[in-house]
């Protein structure tokens, strides 16, 4: 009988009044912060899964699409307690149904949900000076110790999930790393160090006033360990990786609002980026012209308010919006982040995209030399450099530069005959030489091979090869008929 607004205003005036005699405070950490993702809620539940100090009699189980390990998890409104250097404090899983939505820009998730922490009046400067960092550390460390990393892309096309993601997410599970890289050790050495350097590095960040990122590039013909070498950086830092597919995304602003969702302590991977660009650019209008007008715009908004607009009818993105993305005001809306982007032809790239700063590092992902050979010989057959014949190395070091095969090449001889480890060896020697041979003959006959007795070589293998030939039958005027019938047509 009681009017519902009295019922209502009674109940506030008795919370309040609860509220000021409580020796109790309460914590809400909610699941989303406005439009973004709280990383405090993801924390929270992480340590909470693991926590030896786990008390609940009520778990929920969960275990993710190909996912290794079950989760542990409050259910839905149950609560549980934890201590904390002698503070008693206790937590709740809230989830409410949300009421039916009015309109929204978009659809917002069914359900609420968000921790209630509930802790002593007294232990509050204890709490939130150490325990809600001790939680940050605590869900860092358990998620290393998971090895799962996320694999996000953003094949959705500009739509968002129920709970506001514009990222797809798999379990990241690569198993390159920078031991199985093939690739000069030196160099090797030279990015894990720096990779070091930028992890260790906040405190130098916030010195010199720079964002906290990095870039890298990595050029090179295909099949020279690019994407690997993203795994291996991934599976080093224990980051996620963000793969940004630049045609699925529709304007530069799309573009923001991706970045904004990505997590801090993460790789935005854009890969084959000269092909992304010539998609979305250099098509719409009069190429190089409107490359430079975009250029000219991107770096009167990154002097200016920063706030990149399209350029032309909104519906593209440009490269404006990409050296924004990478590198304006909104690329530090998070910390601790790695951008790397790959291509098979660095001499197509803008000159804007390279200048220095912009992508920190230019690695050179290049054929396969001696000392990866030696890292893939190891790799796929277990041998050491004492395990192979001397001459055979010595042969296939003399070669091997020359032959120009990519370590994707080399992996294939390999793994093709690894039950027979020598006649493994074998075929790859007889493949390098049999691409040495072409690569120098076509240097010769481009007039450019400065090796005299490179030269000598091929020709004296030339020639023994034709007198086997000739003894074996008539394969060579098979291919003469060959070229000459190429010649007619
Ligand atoms: N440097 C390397 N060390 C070890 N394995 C390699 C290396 N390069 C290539 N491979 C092998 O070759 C395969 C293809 O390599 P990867 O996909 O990394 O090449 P990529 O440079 O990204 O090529 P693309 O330019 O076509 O994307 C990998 O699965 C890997 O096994
Ligand atoms: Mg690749």
């Amino acid at each position: 009988i009681i009017p519902p607004e009295l019922r209502f205003a009674f109940l506030k005036f008795f919370n309040r009044t609860f509220h000021l005699f409580s020796s109790y405070c309460y914590f809400d950490i909610t699941e989303l912060d406005g439009v973004n993702t709280n990383e405090l809620y993801n924390a929270v539940q992480l340590y909470l899964s693991t926590s030896v100090s786990i008390a609940g009699n009520r778990l929920s189980l969960t275990r993710a699409v190909n996912s290794s390990s079950i989760t542990f998890g409050l259910s839905n409104n149950d609560s549980i307690v934890d201590t904390f250097n002698n503070a008693t404090v206790l937590w709740e899983h809230v989830v409410t149904q949300r009421q039916t939505q009015t309109f929204a820009w978009r659809p917002l998730p069914e359900e609420k949900r968000g921790f209630t922490l509930r802790i002593k009046k007294r232990d509050k400067t204890l709490i939130l000076n150490s325990y809600l960092d001790f939680i940050a550390e605590k869900a860092k460390e358990i998620r290393r110790k998971n090895q799962d990393r996320l694999l996000y892309t953003n094949t959705r096309g500009g739509s968002l999930d129920s709970r506001g993601h514009p990222w797809e997410s798999v379990p990241f599970k690569h198993p390159s790393t920078f031991e199985t890289l093939a690739m000069d050790p030196k160099k090797k050495q030279e990015i894990m160090d720096d990779l070091k350097d930028f992890v260790l590095g906040q405190m130098f960040y916030q010195k010199t006033g720079r964002a906290w990122k990095r870039g890298y590039l990595l050029y090179g013909p295909p099949g020279t360990g690019k994407s690997s070498m993203i795994a291996a950086m991934a599976n080093y830092l224990g980051y996620d990786i963000y793969d940004l597919e630049l045609t699925e995304v529709h304007s530069n602003s799309e573009l923001r609002k991706l970045l904004m969702k990505t997590s801090s302590k993460s790789i935005i991977v854009i890969e084959d980026i000269d092909c992304s660009i010539n998609l979305t650019n250099r098509n719409k209008s009069s190429g190089l012209k409107a490359d430079l007008q975009n250029l000219r715009i991107g770096s009167e908004t990154r002097s200016g308010s920063g706030s990149g607009e399209e350029s032309g009818n909104g519906n593209t993105i440009t490269l404006s919006g990409l050296l924004n993305f990478t590198d304006g005001l909104w690329s530090c809306c998070g910390s601790e982040r790695i951008f790397i982007f790959t291509t098979n032809h660095i001499e197509k790239l803008d000159p804007a995209l390279l200048r220095s700063g912009r992508m920190d590092m230019h690695v050179c992902m290049s054929y396969c030399d001696f000392s990866s050979l030696k890292i893939l010989l190891r790799n796929y057959l277990g041998y050491e450099e004492e395990d192979v014949d001397d001459d055979v190395l010595k042969e296939m070091e003399r070669v091997v530069e020359k032959a120009e095969m990519t370590p994707a090449d080399v992996s294939e001889a390999l793994i093709k005959n690894r039950r027979d480890k020598e006649k493994a060896v074998r075929e790859l020697l007889v493949e390098l030489k049999s691409r040495w041979e072409r690569n120098v003959k076509g240097g010769k006959l481009r007039g450019q091979s400065g090796n005299l007795r490179e030269l000598e070589i091929v020709e004296e293998e030339e020639k023994r090869a034709i007198d086997s030939q000739n003894e074996d039958g008539d394969d060579v005027e098979d291919e003469t008929e060959l070229v000459d019938n190429v010649g007619k047509d």
